[in-house]
């Protein structure tokens, strides 16, 4: 459904991603678990088109653009949280995002923004400046604000950072039941337990695909060794 082949990503002379093929389907929780550095958001932002200038392609089965299908969960820390708008402003953007600037938001717009307020339990805050909420709230209305878009493809990069073990577990399920009603749900974490139980799809990557399959086709230890081991972050640049 979605997914890209033998794609390499360099930023200027590094290269992040190398010769990349893996694909996401509908209806699976998929993980992509690497150490630091490894081209996780990388891969996760050509997926959603934000890299365009990169080797190898993209593909998107659903007959849709990326446009009007995909809802992208970035990382908490690299959003501007002293903007001044509320909760219920973001998670507005997840359908203003799509109308575009020449329609108001309708009260479909805003049951959907309801509704994802309440699933993830942030409805009670919807007042509230986005200043003032703690990481685990944020995650939340990050949340919240993809489930507004109702995308048939869900990117987030590491929605578990800084959230309560109570709270993961939420989140969690709620990605869990999202690829069960026929999402592709797709996401970057360092959590290997929590993708072991929650995804039927693991990627490990570390500039290059190391295991991508089942977690009981991926989750051995020569993998892990393969994909955390230091030996593997050589070579960061690209041959001259
Ligand atoms: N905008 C950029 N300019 C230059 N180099 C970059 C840029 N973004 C990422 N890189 C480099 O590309 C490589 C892959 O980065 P990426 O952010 O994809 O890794 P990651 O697996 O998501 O890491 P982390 O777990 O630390 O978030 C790293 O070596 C990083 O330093």
């Amino acid at each position: 459904m979605l997914g890209v082949e033998h794609l390499t990503v360099r930023y200027g002379s590094q290269v992040a991603l190398e010769d990349a093929t893996v694909r996401f389907e509908a209806g699976s929780f998929s993980a992509i678990i690497g150490p630091n550095g490894a081209g996780k958001s990388t891969l996760l932002k050509t997926l959603v088109g934000l890299l365009p200038d990169h080797q190898g392609a993209v593909r998107l089965d659903s007959g849709h653009s990326a446009q009007s299908c995909v809802a992208y969960v970035p990382q908490q820390q690299t959003l501007d949280w002293a903007f001044p708008v509320t909760v219920w402003d973001v998670t507005m953007m997840g359908r203003t995002g799509r109308l575009g600037w020449l329609r108001w938001p309708g009260r479909r717009d805003r049951t959907i923004v309801e509704e994802a307020l309440r699933e993830t339990g942030v409805y009670d805050l919807r007042h509230r400046h986005i200043g003032a909420l703690s990481g685990g709230q944020r995650q939340r209305v990050l949340l919240a604000r993809m489930l507004a878009r109702r995308g048939h493809l869900l990117l987030l990069d590491e929605p578990l950072t800084g959230v309560d073990a109570t709270t993961q577990e939420q989140l969690m399920a709620l990605l869990r039941a999202q690829a069960d009603a026929g999402r592709a749900v797709v996401m970057v974490t360092h959590d290997l337990e929590q993708a072991r139980r929650w995804c039927d799809h693991l990627v490990l990557i570390n500039r290059r695909i190391v295991a991508d399959g089942t977690p009981e086709q991926v989750y051995t230890p020569h993998n892990i060794e393969a994909t955390f081991s230091s030996s593997h972050l050589g070579h960061t640049h690209a041959e001259a």
